[in-house]
């Protein structure tokens, strides 16, 4: 992957206070941070799921097909475990600058600090920093990135990750059980090897904040992912309808939303959402967005049981190697990934 050194958002807003905001990042008007009243996402409760309520099954079933997001509450992830993830993520962006680009992307390699996807010296950028990490499987993890001067940095987020990982496998069960999916098969493509990665996001205020955006309108590439918001700045943004709503992240909840592959994967009946994450004039926004995806060894398309006939399969099935290329290409192309998946 091609991608171009930018300069830190964090770093050029502690250098001017924060008073100039260069050209780069600022949208035209009809990209302008407009939102309408605010989407109530549906709220699902985990215990529940676990305990078989036939009802809150169907309530998730719904809110994927309706919503590709909601919210997930009495999750079961210890507090400490939340707790810890979320002072690492804060202590990370507090080091010093320098320190930080220790841990800089480097080129062909997602893992690290900085921006992903920047390709072109005209394209508009985010207000915001990053620091993305292979989480799953374990030997996907790249140390050179995982900061070693916060004590507790690298095992807090191995039992964030772990933690995460256990409650994604559990909603692919429900998610199975929902389409009528023998559960094994899904177990098979994506739990033990099951690839994991966590993205850290810092967004910076902004004092044209209504004139630059956080993060993107975009849909996750993965099956599931589960955004933890780590400080009371809300930011998150779904679109509805064709206008943007804001989500209020309700406390100790985690936000889940259906990503391009779950859509592939059911053909079409669960909805990978577009959002994108706006900032505040005063106030720092983090967010910690936990992604998951099938392993390197299963194919990306339609389930079997989705589809009753060859013919009526929406989306392509091809192998991880052709996956990752045309995920690539479609991003370096900014071109949609789940468009280039449909059948001709
Ligand atoms: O910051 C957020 O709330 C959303 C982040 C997000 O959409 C992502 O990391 O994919
Ligand atoms: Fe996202």
């Amino acid at each position: 992957m091609e991608s171009l050194p930018v300069p830190s958002v964090q770093a050029m807003v502690v250098a001017t206070g924060g008073a100039d905001v260069p050209p780069r990042y600022l949208r035209p008007e009809d990209e302008a941070v407009a939102t309408d009243g605010e989407a109530e996402i549906p709220i699902i409760d985990f215990r529940r799921l676990q305990l078989g309520h036939d009802e809150e099954m169907a309530h998730m079933d719904r809110a994927c097909q309706d919503w590709g997001f909601f919210q997930l509450i009495n999750h079961s992830v210890p507090e400490h475990v939340v707790d810890g993830m979320k002072a690492n993520a804060r202590g990370f962006f507090e080091l010093p600058a320098e320190t930080k680009k220790q841990f800089a992307q480097e080129r062909g390699q997602l893992d690290g600090y900085g921006q992903l996807f920047v390709v072109s010296e005209d394209q508009k950028l985010d207000w915001a920093d990053i620091l993305f990490l292979n989480t799953l499987p374990v030997q996907n993890r790249n140390f050179r990135f995982w900061p070693n001067q916060l004590a507790n940095f690298r095992s807090a987020l191995d039992k964030y990750s772990a933690a995460v990982k256990s409650i994604v496998d559990f909603l692919l069960v429900t998610v199975a059980n929902n389409l009528g999916v023998d559960p094994e098969v899904i177990a098979e493509k994506c739990g033990i090897d099951g690839i994991q990665a966590v993205r850290m996001n810092y967004y910076p205020p902004c004092v044209q904040a209504d004139k630059v955006i956080g993060f993107s309108p975009h849909s996750d590439s993965d099956l599931l992912t589960l955004v933890l918001q780590v400080n009371e700045v809300d930011g998150l943004q779904i679109k509805r309808n064709g206008t943007w709503f804001p989500v209020r992240p309700l406390e100790g909840a985690f936000i889940v939303n259906v990503g391009d592959i779950l859509q592939i994967f059911t053909n079409g009946r669960y909805k990978s959402v577009e959002h994108r994450a706006v900032v505040d004039t005063k106030k720092e926004r983090l967010s910690i967005a936990a992604f998951h995806s099938p392993s390197i060894h299963a194919v990306v398309g339609p389930l079997e049981e989705m589809v009753a006939h060859e013919d009526e399969a929406v989306y392509k099935s091809i192998d991880h190697d052709e996956f990752m290329k045309l995920f690539f290409s479609s991003k370096l192309e900014g071109k949609s990934f789940l468009d280039r998946m449909k059948k001709l």
